[in-house]
């Protein structure tokens, strides 16, 4: 068994985690931290898990929190985990940060975007970054993991297999994604109130959103070179879920792109490729950790369309932060991550 600890347990993703721990036949959790419910049963807050989860939150600057855990995943508000990360990795746990701390090489790109200095620039080089479908053999080996953004995930596995293939032209690259409310994190904040979301559909960071770096950095990447990426993020009146159409000029417009899909991600246990003409729905993925994508050839142009959806909370940020885990420890990738969405 591993011990994991978790930094930041009543949020949306640190609750994802706990849903998806709890039934991890590998996992045990060592310690949960809140700094306002600290001393309060879990199942108290979340009856979900009454039955399911004997713990307590404790504070996070306690003394001795993480004894004797394995990995620390930290699901906290950017700008938290390096502040924990150095201590942690010097006393040999490994660590899993699902913000946005270790995502970027570029410090100076990261101070911008996100408003702050970096407390541990010298390790931001050594994480990896944990998109499995790129990253798998590195992961495996690191003792720090950069869990990518809801948004780069849906958009950097819908792009892929086109830019790792030198098919696309790099200036065309574009993404429209919407997102549900639970994106924005469990503090409260008036443009996600119901009376405020529901019922609209609205546009935002039209101008640049800090998943923007974070996206070119990775096509970047798997291109070889540099790329021009236009990113567009929409709330909508859903509570899980994150759906991305993404348009591209075809280099060759006689390319096999279903073929191609299907081919790449054959043995991907958490992306399904669907028939051609496909439309993946948000529903289909709802507290899973699949990403499902379709492949689309717009007629009469050069362009493809990809549509890729997938639950902000699950792929989107836990249930990858728990296929990374599975990787680090040598476990089945799957192992505790085979939910099937609800339906209807
Ligand atoms: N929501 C989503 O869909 C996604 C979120 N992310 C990222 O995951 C991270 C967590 O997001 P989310 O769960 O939505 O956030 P929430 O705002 O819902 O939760 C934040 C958690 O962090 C704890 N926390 C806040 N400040 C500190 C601190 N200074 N020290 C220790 N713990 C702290 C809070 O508990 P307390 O204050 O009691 O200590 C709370 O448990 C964010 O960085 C977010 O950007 C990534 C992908 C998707
Ligand atoms: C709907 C909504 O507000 N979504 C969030 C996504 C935040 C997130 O998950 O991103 P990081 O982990 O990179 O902070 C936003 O656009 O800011």
């Amino acid at each position: 068994m591993v011990k994991v600890g978790i930094i930041g347990g009543t949020g949306y993703t640190g609750s994802e985690l706990l849903r998806l721990l709890s039934r991890h036949p590998r996992v045990t959790i060592g310690a949960i931290t809140s700094r306002a419910e600290a001393g309060r049963n879990v199942a108290d807050l979340f009856p979900s898990l009454r039955g399911r989860c004997d713990l307590t939150f404790t504070d996070p600057e306690g003394e001795g929190v993480f004894a004797g855990c394995d990995v620390v995943m930290s699901a906290t508000p950017n700008g938290i985990a390096m502040t924990h990360a150095p201590r942690l990795l010097a006393e040999g746990v490994r660590v899993i940060d699902i913000a946005a701390d270790f995502r970027i090489r570029d410090i100076a790109v990261w101070e911008q975007w996100y408003g702050m200095k970096h407390a541990c620039p010298g390790l931001v080089a050594e994480a990896v970054y944990g998109l499995p479908e790129r990253h798998r053999a590195a992961i495996r080996k690191a003792r720090l993991v950069a869990n990518p953004g809801c948004y780069p995930t849906a958009v950097q596995l819908g792009f892929l297999p086109l830019v790792e293939n030198g098919l696309v032209d790099l200036s065309s690259l574009m993404a429209s994604a919407v997102s549900g409310t639970s994106g924005a994190g469990r503090g409260a904040h008036v443009p996600m109130l119901f009376a405020e979301a529901a019922e609209s559909v609205k546009a935002y960071a039209v101008g640049g959103h800090r998943h923007q770096p974070e996206i070119a950095q990775g096509l970047a990447q798997m291109a070889g070179q540099p790329v021009e990426f236009v990113f567009v993020p929409h709330l909508v009146p859903m509570i899980r879920g994150i759906h991305a159409t993404l348009y591209a000029r075809l280099k060759d417009p006689s390319v096999d792109v279903q073929a191609l899909y299907e081919t790449r991600y054959r043995d991907e246990p958490f992306v399904d490729v669907l028939p051609a003409g496909g439309h993946p729905e948000t529903r289909t993925v709802r507290g899973t950790n699949l990403c499902r994508i379709a492949v689309h050839r717009p007629k009469g142009t050069d362009k493809v369309v990809v549509l890729s959806a997938i639950d902000n909370l699950t792929k989107g940020a836990s249930g990858q932060a728990v296929q990374n885990l599975n990787l680090m420890c040598g476990f089945a990738e799957t192992e505790g991550l085979d939910e099937i969405a609800l339906f209807p």
